[in-house]
Order: C-alpha cells, then structure tokens, then sequence
C-alpha cells in the first residue's frame, strides 16, 4: 500500500520553492535502526517495487496517509525485493519513493497545486538532486538517519550515486546498477527528440491538457515510449525477439493509414512498438516524461566538483557498479569510468559486469544475474561472494582480467 505524507516547503535548486511537497511511497520489513535500505526507481517506474506486504502502519501514527494511488500494476522490481529474495525484506527494511516530478502520487505536474488544478508545467523543474533531497526530508520523518544501503537503476543509479556526492556519511552502501556518472551524446539526442515528439503533438497544449473533457497528448508520449523501447533493447535482443517477421496480419495500430505501407509487411518489431507505447499512455503522464528525461540528461556527478572521483571522495561507504554487456544506454565502459573515479576517490569499489544481450532494460528481466551480486553486496559489501569485479582473476568472462597494480578486494579491508 502506498503511503503519502507532506514534507512541507521545499526549495528546488531551480530556485522555485512549494509549500507542500507530497512524497508518496511504499516500506517493506521492519526498522531496526540499522537495516534501511532505500530503493531509487528508473526513470517511469514507482514507488512500488515489490508485492511483498507493505510494512507502514500508516493508520494510527502522525505519518503519511494510506491511499490507493494509479500505480504500475506489476511490482517493478518483485523479483528482487521481498521476504527471501535479494533485497530481503525479513532483513531490510526497504523504502522506495516515488520521485517529485512523476506522476504517482508524490508532488508533479499531474498532481494537484494550491489552486486544487493540476500543476501542469507550472509545477518547478526537479533535478537528481532534488530527488535526494525531498528522500532526505521524508526518511528524517520516518525516523531513518543513517542508511544501510541505497540501490538503484538507471536513472534510479543516479539517485543511488547522488546520495554517496550528497550525504556521504548517511549511507553505507551503494550499488548503482545499469548507469553511468551522466548521460552520453548520443543517449542526450534521442530523449531531446522524445521531447519534442511530446510538446510538437496539439494536445500537448504548452502542458496544458488535464480534465476529463480534454485530449492528452497521447501520440506525443507514445511517440517518446517507442524511441525509449529502442535504448531499452539491444540489436541482439531485438533480433531474437522479433527478427524481421511480419506481424501476420494488415495493421497499423492505431496510426494513420500509409497506402504505400499496405504494399508492406506490418512487422513484430513495430507491433511490440504500438502495443508497449499503446499501453504506455495508459499509466504515464506527458508532463511527467518531460520533467523526468530531463532530469536525467542534466544529471551530472561532477557538478560543483573538477571530477567525479572529488564528488566521491568524501564517500566513506562502498560503491558496487553493475553493468550489463548488451546495455547502450548506459554502457559497461561508463560504469568502468565511474568505478575508475570512485577508487580514485579511495571509495572500496567493485565493477561487476554481467554478460547479457538483453539491452539496458536486463536490470528488470535478469533478477538471476542481479540478484546474487546484490544480494551479497548489501550482506558484505565489495567483498561479498558473488560480488565479482572484473579486474578479478574471476570475474565475468569478457573481463579485462586483473589490472596490473590493484590489489585483490577483501571485505576484511573495508570491514561495514
Ligand atoms: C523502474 C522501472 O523499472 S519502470 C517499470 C518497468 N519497466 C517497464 O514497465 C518498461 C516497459 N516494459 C518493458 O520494457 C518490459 O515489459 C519489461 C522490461 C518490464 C519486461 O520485459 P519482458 O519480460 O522481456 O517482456 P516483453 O518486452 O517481451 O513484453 C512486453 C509486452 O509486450 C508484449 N509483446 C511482446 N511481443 C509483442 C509483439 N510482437 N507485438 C505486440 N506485443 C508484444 C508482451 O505480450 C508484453 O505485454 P504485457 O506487458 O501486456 O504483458
Ligand atoms: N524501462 C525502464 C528503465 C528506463 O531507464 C523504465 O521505463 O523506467
């Protein structure tokens, strides 16, 4: 069950403040004092991340308020988080927090201002940073000082590594997994056009489309979904998946009819396109992708500092950087880079690679591969048994093999 509790004023560091920030979230496990793991969602995912029982008591306390919000119908991350599983929740007690900006529940454009209308684009521009912030705010609430572990994906590992730049000493641990110090060229043009596929669509309407009686920009933001399916997949996977079969049947979706395409086969690939961008719309605000993606691509881990190894050093916790052999989006050589700069902070790091064809999105469909590495990360930090740098003697095949001068990592050098 999703809670929702008001941190009160909060500045953005656009510089615009609101007088409520409404942070909606989901807890699982019990705190011991010691054991909160917080979890970071991607960029479209939520606050729920498993479907193990929520532990909030949120009937009875001065914290948020139970609600049933329109949330993704499958847990994201359900594999991975729950009693038993990577991020065990007899174990930990795991918090995840719907970002402000997005369109479950915590503050953003769909939800509502003090007006009682939808913000729209009036809602500030968020950053990264404010995200680790406003998760700040409400785990001080939660009685939360010191955090295990922080965990997350893709942009969520943003999150994760923004937590070890700005609140060094409150975490432990951070496994940032499937993601890199900022966003490359190439990665950066493809979010502007999703961009632009959004706001050139009428009903966009400068971000003014909420009520019933009003259109949504549903094109625009199917548009965005299915450049994003692109990054998510890798060449591997979508040959495999889809080669270049016709999808057996005449049809266009829902899209204009093209009379040169009736000449044309109707393929698997686009159909997977139209169906998953279809059902996209269904559960994401337009606004939303617009305030997340760039989120995302202004994220820098450098910022205010001459390099990501100085926005590191302070860090006294452990950092495992996981990536994935197929993921383009954000690359095995990006996270080689980030785990250069970290152990150039003097941060214990462990670079484990997982050989995947799946593309970036195998941090959602390989629980098998992730789990283990996690698993034993969060129990033992960098040394942790199935933890496997690459500079490993064995490590994952495809590893560069032992670096010349490093020394072989032991969790009894970093002990938690
Ligand atoms: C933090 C966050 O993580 S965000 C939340 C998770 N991410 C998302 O939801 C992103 C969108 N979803 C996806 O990318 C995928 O569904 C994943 C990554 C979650 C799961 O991937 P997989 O298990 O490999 O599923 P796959 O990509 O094959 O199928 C996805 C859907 O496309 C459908 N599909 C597959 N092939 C075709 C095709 N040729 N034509 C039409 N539809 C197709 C599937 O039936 C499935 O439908 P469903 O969602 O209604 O069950
Ligand atoms: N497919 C995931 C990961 C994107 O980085 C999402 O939609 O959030």
């Amino acid at each position: 069950m999703t809670a929702v509790e008001s941190v009160g004023e909060f500045r953005f560091e656009c510089g615009e403040s609101i007088e409520n920030l409404r942070l909606a979230y989901e807890t699982y496990g019990e705190f011991d004092g010691d054991n909160a793991v917080l979890v970071c969602h991607a960029l479209t995912g939520s606050q729920h991340v498993s479907n193990a029982p929520s532990s909030a008591d949120h009937d009875g306390d001065d914290l948020g308020d139970a609600v049933e919000t329109a949330g993704q119908a499958r847990a994201w991350w359900n594999d991975v988080v729950g009693p038993g599983k990577a991020i065990d929740t007899t174990e930990y007690y795991v918090v995840c927090v719907n970002v402000p900006g997005s369109c479950y529940g915590s503050s953003g454009p769909p939800a509502d201002g003090p007006d009682d209308e939808p913000w729209g684009t009036e809602f500030p521009p968020v950053t990264v940073g404010d995200w680790t912030r406003a998760q700040r705010r409400l785990l001080d609430r939660l009685g939360v000082g010191r955090l295990h572990a922080v965990v997350g994906g893709s942009v969520g590992g943003m999150n994760a590594l923004d937590w070890a730049k700005r609140f060094p000493d409150d975490v432990r641990r951070v496994a940032a997994v499937a993601t890199a110090s900022r966003l490359d060229t190439q990665c950066l043009s493809l979010d502007a056009i999703a961009r632009r596929a959004i706001t050139t669509d009428p009903d966009w309407n400068g971000g003014d489309y909420y009520g019933d009686d009003r259109p949504s920009p549903a094109d625009g933001l199917a548009q965005a979904r299915r450049i994003g399916h692109v990054m998510y997949l890798s060449k591997a996977s979508m040959g495999r998946k889809f080669g270049r079969r016709a999808a057996g049947r005449d049809a266009f979706g829902d899209g204009p009819d093209d009379p040169t395409g009736r000449f044309f086969p109707y393929r698997e690939v686009e159909s997977y396109l139209d169906y998953n961008a279809d059902s996209f719309t269904t559960r994401f605000d337009a606004n939303s992708y617009l305030y997340l993606t760039r989120a995302m691509d202004e994220y820098d881990l450098a910022a205010g500092y001459g390099s990501d190894a100085e926005a590191l050093a302070a860090f006294e916790g452990e950092l495992l950087a996981l990536s994935f052999t197929g993921d383009w989006h954000f690359t095995v050589e990006q996270s080689r880079v980030l785990a250069a700069a970290a152990r150039d902070g003097d941060v214990p790091t462990a670079h484990h690679v997982v050989d995947s064809d799946h593309g970036h999105d195998a941090f959602l469909v390989e629980p098998e591969s992730v789990g283990p590495p996690l698993r034993d990360f969060l129990a033992d930090g960098v040394g942790g048994r199935a933890v496997r740098d690459e500079d490993d003697d064995d490590g994952p095949p495809g590893g560069r093999g032992r670096g010349p001068d490093r020394a072989p990592v032991h969790a009894s050098l970093f002990p938690g």
